[in-house]
């Protein structure tokens, strides 16, 4: 494994403090935030993604108004990603107010100028698609989005889907009329912390995760998720182990953060598996077995939270194969 690829800007001013603990969302900001985008006069008539960007971000320093987004600085590690590796394909897990949407996407129909973006898809399985598939489980959260990336000129290519996302993932061919098998050349997590490490499972289950695939899975810092961590880290070998074991009917203690952050790089190398033996209620009931087969070679993004200058980082996992068990 890499180390942590440092972010050599220095760290964004702090405008609120840690918000774990608090109401930090779901309290009328995010229908707030679209009425003010909708109410700019410079974001009218197609001002490019940036300004819009801008405006989100300037409305999250308001008192009461900080945004979960993943922000400028991890953004930006994420987006130099997407240009190196040109993905068609990405997949989202939490859409949010469409910040992370706007900044991933828009790269898209520079890169792939000739492809057919989700708007114009058809059945056509020879059909040469691309586009970014978000989602999300509110549909205030997912009006807001889809608001601001209209704004940003990406309303084609987006597709924002509610609903939970396991069964959403479960049924996604389904839902978007896409052939199988259809592997996302990307897929960025960034839902409910404990749900990570099913829904991995089960995108790998369903073929929208193979060889070729990146994934990149925010706050894995801040707050941490070491089930995660630990599964993306495993070996094939481990991953048969424990699933050999019964799946656990309620949740076990979750493994804390390593307390020296010069560890980050190696913990959960030989992390709590077990943890991951656990399906949150969250999954609505689908349980996710995964492929142990699939090996992952991981690296950590370095950054901050956006708002409270709080250190996070994203883990960026590449996956390289399918060894045969
Ligand atoms: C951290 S925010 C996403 C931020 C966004 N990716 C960005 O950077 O701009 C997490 C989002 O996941 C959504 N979410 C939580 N649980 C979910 C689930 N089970 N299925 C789909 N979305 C979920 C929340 O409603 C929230 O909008």
């Amino acid at each position: 494994m890499a180390p942590i690829a440092v972010d050599e800007r220095p760290a964004p001013p702090k405008y609120h403090e840690p918000v774990q603990g608090t109401v930090y969302h779901g309290d009328g900001r995010e229908e707030a935030l679209l009425k003010h985008l909708q109410s700019l006069p410079e974001l009218q008539n197609n001002p490019g993604t940036q300004p819009v960007l801008d405006a989100i971000h300037e409305f999250g320093k308001g008192e009461n108004r900080y945004l979960m987004s993943v922000g400028d600085t991890k953004g930006t590690g994420i987006e130099k990603l997407i240009n190196e590796k040109k993905p068609k394909l990405v997949l989202e897990l939490g859409s949010y107010v469409g910040y992370s949407a706007i900044c991933f996407s828009r790269h898209l129909p520079k890169i792939h100028p000739n492809s057919v973006y989700p708007a114009n898809w058809t059945g056509d399985a020879k059909e040469d698609k691309a586009g970014y598939i978000s989602l999300e489980k509110s549909e205030v959260y997912a009006a807001t989005a889809r608001g601001a990336i209209e704004l940003a000129g990406l309303g084609d290519v987006v597709k924002i889907v509610t609903g939970s996302s396991t069964p959403s993932l479960k049924n996604l061919r389904k839902t978007l009329n896409l052939p199988r098998p259809i592997k996302f050349d990307m897929v960025f997590i960034d839902h409910l912390k404990p749900l990570y490490t099913n829904d991995l499972k089960v995108m790998e289950e369903e073929g929208l995760i193979a060889p070729g695939t990146i994934i990149v899975a925010d706050n894995v810092v801040k707050p941490g998720n070491p089930a995660y961590l630990s599964y993306v880290r495993a070996t094939p070998e481990q991953k048969r182990a424990m699933l050999a074991r019964p799946p656990l009917k309620t949740q076990p203690p979750v493994t804390p953060n390593p307390s020296d952050p010069s560890d980050w790089e190696t913990a959960f190398c030989d992390g709590p598996l077990e943890e991951t033996l656990w399906t949150p209620v969250e999954s609505d009931g689908v349980t996710g077995r995964g492929d142990p087969d699939l090996v992952y070679s991981s690296e950590m993004i370095g950054g901050w939270d956006p708002y409270t200058g709080e250190r996070d980082a994203c883990e960026v996992s590449v996956c390289l194969r399918k060894e045969s068990s």
